[in-house]
């Protein structure tokens, strides 16, 4: 206590009991919203503690920008609790310190994976054409039946990544895929605010009391050695030509062909290949998944809106298949995009940072080695910077000509779901690709209605819920009706 408060007593934040800190105030359910509400008593810079672990957050655009940006480099490490320990060994890029020299460059191997399939216009009609045909196959099959699209939009996505990290169009029944996709869903749930894995990163010898997280950890590692093996006998062994490239060349072939020709200082470690085509395939599903999910209810509570993107994709593109460079005919549909991951949320916090030196944020000092997160939701939900933003409102990116706001207008600047600075969102460029093809091709398609069967669920963030590392909207289910 004496230790923390010589550390942290300078900042602010909500007053705990001895043991467990704060952990009793949280709203389990809506993290968020407490620490808003603690924002508007405590200001821009606050600290929560939870089991004695002090987590700093940063409420404000000033002191995000100050953290991840101006001082990324200071701000540029990572925790390493016992969760992330457990099923990657805490190795793979996402968990390292931005001065390891393999963050860099395997941010740099993946940049170059995801290029590859970028310019060539013939892979990304191939692309759209792939992932069309599993919803088309896939919502056809119950045309006139309300369904949720959950199963559906979770399952593409995931294949779409394994494709991309391991060159494997994976069948979704087979058991490779459902390991991928248990080891995905169960890392998430660890890392549940609402569940006790935040105990076990503090006291890890809970894990022998019973601790719930660390059960599902234990299922997830064995789904981890499950995948590496079938990469390692059957993947691995693979030639080029055996590999399915349809997306480009997949990232593990891009670490290991980098493997070959480096030198053997130079090389990275087996551990932090197998650990990055795991974290890559983590970070790239769930985050993408929930925006479309929640992106398709929020549409339908906002008929007009649909309306009106659908009308500009008919249009612009009609019924051939959609290409990247239709992004800029498409200012509506780009707005709805940003507007949804404003509005939304999805990953409310940036995952913790670490600091690596004595530094200071808008001049309030944060010693080396201190736990901080940016809080983007109340960078989303600043009243001064979007005036109204509880609105789904995806005019706020356009002028009064219906055209993009230049990129410098304020509303941009603040519009920041996958972060900023050196540690900024590793995929952000596949996943807005994605996100763009994936709607024209859905909404060029299928007429998507609600069913006064079922009755919706809110879409507003006060409704969501926490699922793992990001929210998600209540189950619902609507009617995917073809156009052709
Ligand atoms: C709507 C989709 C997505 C959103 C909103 C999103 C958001 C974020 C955010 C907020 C961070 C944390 C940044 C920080 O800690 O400061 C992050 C990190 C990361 N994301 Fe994404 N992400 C999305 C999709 C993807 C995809 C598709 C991939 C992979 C293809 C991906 C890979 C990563 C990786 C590897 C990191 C860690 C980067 C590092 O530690 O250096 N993400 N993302």
């Amino acid at each position: 206590e004496l230790r923390l408060h010589q550390r942290y007593g300078h900042i602010p934040g909500p007053k705990g009991l001895p043991f467990i800190g704060n952990v009793h105030q949280i709203n389990r359910l809506q993290p968020w919203i407490s620490l808003a509400d603690w924002a508007k008593e405590y200001g821009p810079l606050i600290k929560v503690n939870v089991f004695g672990h002090v987590l700093i957050i940063c409420n404000t655009f000033e002191s995000v920008k100050e953290m991840l940006d101006t001082k990324g480099k200071d701000f540029g490490g990572r925790e390493r609790g016992f969760r992330s320990t457990m099923v990657t060994k805490a190795s793979g890029f996402l968990r390292m310190d931005m001065q390891d020299p393999h963050w860099r460059l395997s941010r740099r191997l993946l940049h170059s994976s995801i290029k590859a399939f970028g310019p060539g216009l013939s892979r990304i009609e191939h692309y759209a054409q792939q992932m069309s045909e599993e919803f088309i196959q896939s919502f056809k099959k119950c045309n006139s039946v309300a369904v949720d699209p959950l199963s559906t939009i979770f399952d593409t996505t995931l294949g779409m990544i394994s494709l991309m990290i391991y060159g494997r169009k994976l069948d979704h029944d087979s058991e490779i895929f459902q390991s991928i996709k248990s080891l995905t869903n169960l890392t998430n749930e660890s890392f549940h605010v609402g569940k006790d894995g935040m105990q076990l990163d503090r006291f890890p010898w809970m894990r022998f009391f019973g601790n719930h997280t660390y059960k599902i950890l234990k299922i997830a590692q064995m789904h981890s050695i499950k995948v590496q093996k079938w990469y390692k006998n059957e993947i691995a062994p693979l030639e080029d030509e055996e590999l399915d490239d349809s997306l480009g060349k997949p990232f593990m072939k891009v670490l290991r062909d980098y493997n070959s020709t480096c030198s053997p200082e130079e090389r990275i470690p087996d551990k932090d290949v197998m650990g990055n085509g795991i974290q890559v395939t983590f970070a790239g599903v769930l985050s993408t998944a929930t925006t479309l999910y929640h992106l398709i209810l929020t549409l339908l509570h906002h008929p007009d809106k649909q309306k009106k993107m659908v009308q500009e994709i008919d249009e612009v593109i009609g019924s051939r298949l959609p290409k990247l460079d239709d992004r800029s005919r498409l200012p509506y549909v780009n707005a709805v995009l940003h507007e949804i991951m404003r509005y939304g949320s999805g990953s409310p916090l940036t995952l913790t940072h670490r600091s690596v030196v004595d530094t200071d944020i808008l001049g309030t000092k944060i010693p080396k080695d201190s736990q901080i997160a940016a809080n983007l939701y109340l960078v989303h939900y600043d009243k001064k910077v979007f005036g109204d933003p509880e609105v789904f409102r995806p005019e706020r990116y356009l002028d009064e000509n219906g055209e993009s706001l230049q990129a410098e207008h304020e509303v941009w600047k603040h519009t920041i779901p996958f972060g900023m600075g050196p540690r900024i969102c590793a995929g952000m460029m596949f996943a807005q690709f994605r996100l763009f093809l994936w709607v024209c091709i859905l909404y060029q398609r299928f007429d998507i209605v609600a069913d006064p069967n079922h009755p919706l669920p809110p879409c507003d963030i006060k409704n969501l819920d926490v699922n793992g590392i990001s929210l998600m909207s209540k189950s619902y289910k609507a009617k995917f009706l073809s156009k052709e």
